[in-house]
């Protein structure tokens, strides 16, 4: 595994303006992602987890401060940039599956795709290639509402690496799940991550959860703290 960090955050403020109000979220928050980590994100309700990784996958910026990717910045890119950066280095898993319900597994799996270049017959064959890992080809043509939680979840696995991205980001991606299942998803993101290289950061409530990530940060109030800080 290589020391070089993927993700480096420097001194990043976030703050939300709601009318007269301004509330701070961070204020010189610093951190570092490794290539190759799997990094479980912990903390109270309200902590800054989901603020967090919308900085690290680009759907939000950071009100000051650095973010680089890679070596190179993405708080300075523009919307169409930052979009585009998304589309080729982050896959994104939810609590929630977030599957379009009109549209059956191989559908779902194939609209990052649809972004690309890529011909009709080469998306059909990354697709087939992303189900098969998630052990759901022969779910290719079911619809989300026929598929368990778990199912779903792996078609949204499917869906997040199916243009082979470098960076996965999953907000609680087993909140929705019982344990066994959990377990499942849970060892899928470890495989992914020690054996196809993928970088994880994953926000959880679940110390179970944590378990199967190389490392865990806490957040509170905006900070990372130790965990006995949590606790106290
Ligand atoms: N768009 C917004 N406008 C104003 N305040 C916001 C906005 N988004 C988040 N916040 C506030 O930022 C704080 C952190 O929210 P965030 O969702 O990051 O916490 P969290 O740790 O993910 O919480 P949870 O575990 O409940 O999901 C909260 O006080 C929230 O109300």
């Amino acid at each position: 595994m290589t020391t070089e960090n993927l993700f480096e955050l420097k001194n990043v403020a976030k703050l939300f303006t709601k009318g007269k109000e301004t509330i701070s979220i961070f204020e010189g928050l610093n951190m570092h992602i490794k290539k190759g980590d799997f990094m479980a994100i912990m903390g109270p309700s309200g902590s800054g987890k989901t603020t967090l990784l919308n900085l690290l996958g680009g759907v939000d910026q950071p009100s000051s401060g650095e973010i680089s990717f890679d070596g190179q910045r993405i708080d300075n890119l523009s919307e169409s940039q930052l979009a585009k950066w998304r589309a080729n280095n982050i896959g994104f898993i939810f609590q929630f599956y977030n599957l379009m319900p009109m549209l059956n597994a191989a559908k779902n799996v194939e609209l990052p795709l649809l972004l690309t270049n890529l011909s009709s017959s080469e998306r059909k064959k990354q697709v087939a290639t992303a189900l098969e890992l998630v052990g759901l080809s022969d779910r290719a043509k079911h619809m989300p509402s026929e598929m368990s939680g778990g199912q779903q979840q792996r078609v949204a696995i499917a869906r997040a690496v199916v243009s082979d991205p470098t960076f996965l980001l999953c907000d609680e991606p087993t909140g929705d799940l019982d344990r066994q299942t959990a377990d499942e998803i849970l060892e899928m993101l470890q495989l992914l991550n020690s054996k196809f290289g993928k970088t994880i950061v994953m926000v959880t409530h679940d110390p179970s959860a944590a378990k199967y990530a190389t490392h865990t940060v806490h957040l509170n109030k905006g900070k990372f703290v130790k965990a006995e800080e949590l606790l106290v």
